[in-house]
């Protein structure tokens, strides 16, 4: 077995409880608050940029002109293209995309950047791809079995945003294990431990994200930049 198909093996007990959160029920049955869909909104624009920042790391630590290219055709995908799924959430709830960015990072949505941002800054190429795989990796399977549940019509809410994710976050997901497993074969057997520890903190971070969105997760104590 290869180490991505290990990976997938040991964190699929979270890429199940992701499928069954109330989040992604809501994007199924196409009955979101819209409160719940902004609030998604604002804190994933937040986490994409802070997702293209940590490609810009991966460069900088890339050998090859192959590997550059990579990641530099992901932060085009992410700037070009996952705008839509954003899209489809701000049409249904009524608010321009313009209106939701630029807001404070709420508890998970920063748990999450720092945890990968750590990783980016001490870690190998390795253990950086271990730590984004559960980002495309959890999407995908979420838009291709939603397709096949669900089946939706151009009728849906959320029609784009799972045909976008069981469509296209393939091509990423893919890239990214070949690579990840070409990198376990010359790993040892520590830097394998910290890949595993990497890849597994961020299917938990990827639940914790539903949840923030659905709950509406805010500081305890109100942020505020008044001294
Ligand atoms: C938190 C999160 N995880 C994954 C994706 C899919 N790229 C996303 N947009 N946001």
């Amino acid at each position: 077995m290869s180490f991505s198909q290990e990976l997938r093996q040991q964190g699929n007990y979270i890429f199940e409880a992701i499928y069954d959160h109330p989040f992604v029920r809501g994007i199924a049955e196409g009955n979101l608050k819209k409160e719940q869909l902004i609030h998604y909104v604002k804190q994933d624009f937040e986490y994409l940029n802070a997702y293209m920042r940590i490609y810009g790391i991966a460069i900088s630590k890339s050998s090859t002109r192959e590997e550059i290219e990579v990641f530099n055709e992901q932060i085009q995908f992410i700037l070009h293209s996952e705008i839509h799924p954003h899209n489809n959430f701000c049409r249904m709830a009524g608010v321009s995309y313009e209106q939701l960015q630029g807001y404070p990072l709420s508890p998970s949505a920063h748990h999450y950047i720092r945890h990968m941002l750590t990783v980016a800054h001490e870690g190998s190429l390795g253990e950086i791809m271990a730590v984004l795989l559960p980002c495309p990796w959890t999407y995908l399977d979420i838009g291709q079995r939603l397709l096949d549940e669900v089946k939706p019509t151009e009728r849906h809410p959320f029609y784009e945003w799972i045909h976008f994710y069981g469509s296209h976050a393939d091509g990423v997901t893919s890239k990214f294990c070949n690579r990840l497993d070409e990198w376990a074969l010359k790993s040892t057997d520590e830097e394998l431990a910290r890949m595993r520890e990497h890849f597994m903190l961020s299917c938990q971070l990827e639940y914790m994200f539903w949840d923030m969105a659905y709950k509406l997760e805010e500081w305890p104590v109100p942020v505020t930049m008044n001294i």
